[in-house]
């Protein structure tokens, strides 16, 4: 029997700036954001496929870095692949009869986004496997609720979030943002400094409303998340110094990007954090990126997305407005920095 599964490469973001206003009540007091996403290079594998009516759903998580999703009391159901596919099965009228694999290499905790990365790709999955074929706005809507970031990653590239992250917008930053060689047209070479410790989004928040942000931060958060994590503070320190043209942290954190103006900056900087324990990890990293769709038919699969030898794959484009239509093959490599909403 061959089983169609939906291959989803999600990367990871970064905010390029991150401004925090008041919390707002109405939000589930959620901070009013204003920033600048940018997904990254670094890519979760989302595997979904559809099991038999009744059979309920499978979580398979598979990855060097698994930080507290590998811990083995963690709860699959508040995975949030697992909420997506229960989110879309409740707006979408289907039972949620799935597998589910995640070959995680997004840092966790780290403020790249990988749980909203992994929703992303069982929504944009799902809406295959389903035959739904909802535009982008109709599964942001579903997105939304299942975090800030999410609606983001449906769409990958370079955008502006408002509201609490969930309303998106084209943005055009300019060199002040993305660093002279990236708004030059360069294809962005960035390295992320990842930590085994991560920082709950929720305590960084709440360590902002007590010291506020530092002005000359494009991240409000930044200071707050350094407060927390002072390695943080230290690898932007050397970053700058070794030549980056940005260095700041990545959302919450406390991961750190370094925006690049040329490979010997890349090494400088490589050598500096390793000499200096500043980071834990070093990714090499291109940006902007985008979800990377492949449909797959296995003939006799085996269920929790084992590989399987009788694949097939199909490489697709991003799915719905905003990107090449299905079945054009792979997102383009180096596409437009600012990628329009259609
Ligand atoms: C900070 C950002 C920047 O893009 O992402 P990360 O860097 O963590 O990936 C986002 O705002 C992460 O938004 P989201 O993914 O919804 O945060 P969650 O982890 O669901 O929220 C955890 C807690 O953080 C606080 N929170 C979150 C978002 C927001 N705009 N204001 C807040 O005050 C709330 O207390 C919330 O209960
Ligand atoms: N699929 C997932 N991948 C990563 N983290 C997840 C996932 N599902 C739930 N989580 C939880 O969300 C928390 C934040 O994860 P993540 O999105 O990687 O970091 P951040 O929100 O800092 O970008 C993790 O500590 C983990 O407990």
């Amino acid at each position: 029997m061959s089983q169609a599964a939906v291959s989803v490469r999600c990367p990871g973001k970064t905010n390029l700036e991150l401004k925090v206003g008041p919390r707002r009540s109405d939000w589930g007091d959620r901070h009013l954001l204003d920033t600048t996403y940018c997904a990254v290079g670094i890519y979760d594998t989302v595997t979904v496929a559809l099991k038999s009516p009744g059979r309920g759903f499978s979580l398979d998580i598979r990855g060097d870095h698994l930080g507290d999703l590998g811990q083995g009391q963690a709860d699959m159901g508040s995975n949030l692949a697992v909420q997506a596919l229960f989110a879309l099965a409740q707006a979408g009228g289907r039972e949620p009869d799935a597998s589910i694999r995640i070959d995680k290499r997004i840092p966790v905790g780290a403020g790249l986004a990988g749980g909203s990365a992994d929703a992303a790709g069982v929504l944009l999955a799902l809406n295959i496997l389903w035959r739904l074929d909802w535009p982008h706005e109709r599964l942001e809507e579903v997105a939304a609720g299942l975090g800030a970031d999410v609606p983001f990653c449906l769409r990958g590239g370079i955008l502006r979030g408002r509201d609490y992250g969930q309303t998106l917008e084209p943005a055009a930053p300019g060199p002040h943002l993305l660093g002279p060689s990236m708004a030059a047209g360069g294809s962005g070479h960035l390295l992320v400094g990842a930590y085994l410790d991560e920082l709950g989004t929720a305590d960084v928040y709440t360590a902002f409303d007590t010291m506020g942000g530092n002005p000359e931060d494009d991240n409000d958060l930044q200071r707050a998340a350094c407060n927390l994590h002072p390695r943080s503070r230290q690898a932007i320190e050397l970053a700058l110094r070794a030549g980056a043209e940005r260095a700041f942290v990545s959302g919450s954190g406390p991961s750190v990007v370094a925006l690049l103006p040329d490979l010997a900056t890349a090494r400088r900087i490589r050598n500096t954090w390793a000499e200096s324990c500043a980071v834990d990890r070093i990714i090499a990293a291109d940006a902007p990126a985008w979800p990377e769709l492949s449909y797959t038919v296995s003939s006799d699969p085996v269920e929790g997305g084992q590989d399987h030898a009788g694949r097939r794959e199909e490489p697709m484009g991003v799915p719905g407005p905003g990107g090449p239509a299905l079945g054009t093959g792979r997102t383009p490599s180096v596409a437009p920095l600012v990628n329009p909403i259609a």
